[in-house]
C-alpha cells in the first residue's frame, strides 16, 4: 500500500469522567517509521494516556487510530487490549518471573518451534543491549535498572514494528542511562524499529529523539526535530520544558540590554558569556556552583538574577563585577 501513513492518530481526544481538564483533546499525529518519536511535557499533561490510546490500552471518546491503514479497537472492542506488532515498556516492571534466569526471561517470549534459533536469537538480543553478562543471574537479584534492561529485551525479541516506551528509563541510574539510550538508538538505526517514548527529561528527549511531540493540557502545541524545537520553541511553555532557561520581564530585560514590546524575554544560560572586553561591570557574581567540567555562574543586577554557564573553571570568584554578553534571545 502506498501512502498509507504509518501509525496515525486521527483527531482522538479522550476525557476522564468528563473533566476537561484531563486527558488527551483533539490531537492528530502521523508517527514516521524507523525513527524515535519522542513526547514530552509536564506532569499531567497527557503523556501515557496518549501513548494508551495510540497502543489500544485506552479507546478514544473520539477519533481514531491507524496502524497501517487499520483501525487500533481499544479496549472495549478488543478482548485483549494492546496491538500484536506493538510492545510497551513501562517503568514498571511487574511482569517479570523473578526467580528465573535473565536467559529464559527473555528467551521465553518466543516459540519453541525452532530451539537453536531461539537459543540465537536470544543471544543476540542480550548482546544488543549489553547484558551477555546478566544472561545466567536471577531477576530477583538485579538492580531496578538491570530489570528495566530485561524488560526492553522481552519486548524487542518479539521483534515488533512499535516499541512504546513510557519513562522507561526512570529506575535507571544516570551513568547507566546514557548506556541504554545508545543502545536503544543503534537498534533503532540496525533493524528499523520504530520507537514511541515518552519522558520529562529534557536531556533524554533531545539525545534521543528524532522527532519531538510537545504535549500541554492534553494537546500538541509543538512538534519538529528536537534541535528545531529546542533553538527556536514557539512558546514559552516549550522554552521551560526543555531548557534551564532565565525567564524575566520586558523591565528585567532592559538590565540585560534588550528592549522588547513583548511581556517575557527568555535567554538560555549558553546564549550568554562573561566578556571581560566589555567595560559595563554592571552584573555582579554572587555563587559558582561547580560542575565538573564546567561551573553554574550566579550574577546579579538589582533584582534580577541570571544562570550562566562557564566552561573556564575557577576563573571567577563570587564578588566579582563582571560585564555579560548576550549572544541570543527569545522574546514572548
Ligand atoms: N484513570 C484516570 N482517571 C481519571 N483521571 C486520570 C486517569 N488517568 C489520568 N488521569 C488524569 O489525566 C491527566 C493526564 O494524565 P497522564 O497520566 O496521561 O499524564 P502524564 O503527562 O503522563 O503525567 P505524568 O508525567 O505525571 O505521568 C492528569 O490530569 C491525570 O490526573
Amino acid at each position: 500500500m502506498e501512502n498509507v501513513p504509518f501509525l496515525q492518530a486521527i483527531s482522538i481526544s479522550k476525557l476522564y469522567t468528563g473533566d476537561i481538564s484531563s486527558g488527551v483533546k483533539n490531537i492528530d499525529l502521523n508517527i514516521k517509521s524507523g525513527i524515535i518519536t519522542a513526547i514530552i511535557g509536564q506532569s499531567g499533561s497527557g503523556k501515557s494516556t496518549l501513548l494508551r490510546l495510540l497502543y489500544g490500552l485506552l479507546s478514544p471518546d473520539e477519533g481514531t487510530v491507524q496502524f497501517n491503514g487499520e483501525r487500533i479497537w481499544g479496549p472495549e472492542e478488543k478482548l485483549i487490549p494492546g496491538h500484536d506488532e506493538m510492545k510497551m515498556v513501562t517503568q514498571h516492571t511487574d511482569d517479570l518471573n523473578l526467580y528465573a534466569r535473565v536467559w529464559d526471561n527473555v528467551a521465553v517470549m518466543l516459540p519453541n518451534t525452532n530451539v537453536k534459533i531461539k537459543e540465537e536469537k536470544t543471544d543476540l538480543i542480550l548482546t544488543q543491549l549489553n547484558m551477555q553478562h546478566l544472561a545466567k543471574k536471577r531477576v530477583a537479584d538485579l538492580s531496578g535498572g538491570e530489570k528495566q534492561r530485561v524488560a526492553i529485551a522481552r519486548a524487542i525479541i518479539t521483534q515488533p514494528k512499535i516499541l512504546l516506551l513510557d519513562e522507561p528509563f526512570n529506575q535507571v541510574d544516570a551513568s547507566f542511562r546514557e548506556g541504554l539510550q545508545h543502545d536503544i538508538r543503534e537498534i533503532v538505526k540496525q533493524t528499523g524499529l520504530t520507537v514511541i517514548m515518552v519522558s520529562h527529561d529534557p536531556a533524554e528527549v533531545l539525545s534521543m529523539a528524532d522527532e519531538l511531540l510537545v504535549l500541554q493540557d492534553g494537546e500538541i502545541t509543538e512538534a519538529g526535530h528536537p534541535k528545531l524545537v529546542y533553538q527556536t520553541p514557539k512558546q514559552l511553555y516549550t522554552a521551560s520544558l526543555l531548557a534551564n532557561c532565565n525567564i524575566l520581564s520586558a523591565e528585567e530585560a532592559l538590565l540585560c540590554g534588550i528592549t522588547t514590546h513583548k511581556e517575557t524575554v527568555v535567554i538560555y544560560p549558553e546564549w550568554i558569556r562573561i566578556n571581560p572586553a566589555l567595560k559595563t561591570n554592571n552584573w555582579v557574581i554572587s555563587q559558582i556552583l561547580f560542575k565538573g567540567f564546567y561551573e553554574d555562574i550566579i550574577l546579579e543586577n538589582r533584582d534580577v538574577i541570571l544562570r550562566i554557564i562557564n566552561y573556564e573553571n575557577d576563573k571567577y570568584k563570587a564578588g566579582d563585577e563582571v560585564a555579560l554578553e548576550i549572544k541570543r534571545w527569545l522574546e514572548y
